[in-house]
């Protein structure tokens, strides 16, 4: 395989470009809804002010000489960026650290009142609780009497666009070819199905995304691939602590198994299903540390990539797993997916809207399409998809 030229590793030092946005606005708005969503006494509202004015105007700073991960955190890079500013140093570490700051902020590791609340819990509550969840497990029902394939297909399609977190188990793959502009830039799903073909038995590694509205489609795919044999075990995998707002914890797959199995219908089917496989072993749930690390797949640790290297297939779901996966980097967007993923220890798919500038495997007129009709919009809308696969 001739070797891949390197590209940029994505900074956030250019005022008006995406990355810069999410350290300049975003993270502060995150600080204030987290300030407003608990009762925090004075000591957790200093911190949280301590940590807007570091974010914005400050330096990174080490981490407590008494935090427990501290060691890890130098290791991954801490030492080096420690003194230097948020903005300068490569966008998926300060994005990461910003979001291990933030827990530190609101005593998560403790000791203290706060030890384990989830700062972003309310968000993720309201999300499983909104009408809009019950109207997507409903669309199950209709569902329901198609062939078996068909159901495959759009429940892929819900978990991929529930990435986006307004799903619809889409039973079109390609969208409209006279689109100028095409949702789905790259398909390989028939590869996917190929690698877990119906009573193929073998093991799924789901690395989850966003709690809420896209790990209920996530959920739903995997009580499918179980239930037809696509798979005979899959290990859904989770943030260890609360991270990138929304992302996937313990508590949210409970929270989530406990809103399907409460649902009507379907959904309710569904939820039971999955509740008896995480009882008798089929579907298990499993964390690392290595799922917080600002750091890509490529420097996973031995006994995670062990893990995947067992799996028959893993996919990655969202956006910050893709940048991970082929590294943060500006590739040109042609670059193969095949060639960015070859670190990974065994076949590897990435379901993912695009919501950062980051992009490999796509075919030219695609990418020409794309770039004609929204310059480079395209690449951080959230309304574009990909379906990538490498066996
Ligand atoms: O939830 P996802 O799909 O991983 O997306 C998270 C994305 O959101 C951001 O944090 C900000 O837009 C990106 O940095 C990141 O890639």
């Amino acid at each position: 395989m001739p070797e891949t030229p390197s590209a940029p590793v994505l900074l956030a030092d250019r005022p008006g470009s995406f990355p810069h946005g999410v350290l300049a606005e975003r993270h502060p708005a995150i600080i204030r809804q987290v300030r407003e969503a608990f009762p925090y006494g004075p000591d957790r509202r200093r911190a949280l002010d301590a940590l807007l004015e570091s974010c914005t105007e400050g330096v990174i700073e080490p981490l407590p000489a008494d935090a427990p991960d501290r060691g890890r955190w130098l290791a991954w890079g801490l030492a080096e960026y420690a003194g230097r500013s948020w903005f300068e140093v490569p966008w998926l570490w300060s994005e990461s650290y910003f979001y291990r700051r933030l827990l530190d902020a609101v005593g998560h590791f403790g000791p203290g009142p706060w030890q384990g609340v989830d700062p972003f819990r309310p968000v993720k509550l309201a999300e499983l609780d909104a009408s809009e969840t019950d109207e997507e497990l409903a669309a199950l029902d209709a569902l329901e009497d198609r062939p078996a394939e068909e159901r495959a297909q759009a429940l892929l399609h819900g978990s991929l666009w529930g990435n986006r977190a307004d799903l619809g188990f889409r039973l079109s793959a390609g969208g409209d070819p006279a689109d100028p502009a095409p949702g789905l830039v790259a398909d390989d799903s028939a590869l996917l199905w190929k690698l877990l073909p119906p009573s193929g038995g073998g093991t799924l590694a789901l690395v989850a995304d966003n709690a809420g509205r896209e790990l209920v489609p996530d959920l739903l795919l995997v009580s499918h691939l179980l239930a037809h044999g696509h798979a005979e075990r899959a290990v859904l995998y989770v943030k260890p602590y609360p991270y990138y707002v929304s992302d996937a914890t313990t508590a949210d797959v409970v929270d989530a198994l406990r809103r399907l199995v409460r649902a009507p219908g379907a959904a309710r089917a569904h939820g039971r299903r999955l509740w008896a496989a995480a009882t008798d072993g089929r579907l298990s749930i499993r964390t690392h540390p290595f799922f917080c690390a600002p750091l890509p797949y490529a420097r996973m640790p031995d006994d995670l990539r062990a893990e995947f290297a067992a799996a028959t297939l893993t996919v990655l779901k969202g956006d910050l797993n893709y940048r991970r996966l082929v590294d943060d980097r500006l590739w040109p967007p042609t670059t193969p997916f095949a060639d960015l993923t070859a670190h990974f220890p065994g076949p590897v798919a990435a379901l993912r809207t695009l919501k950062s500038d980051v992009v490999c495997g796509l075919d030219p007129a695609t990418v020409e399409r794309l770039t004609a009709a929204e310059q480079q919009r395209w690449r951080t809308s959230g309304t574009h998809a990909l379906i990538h696969v490498r066996r």
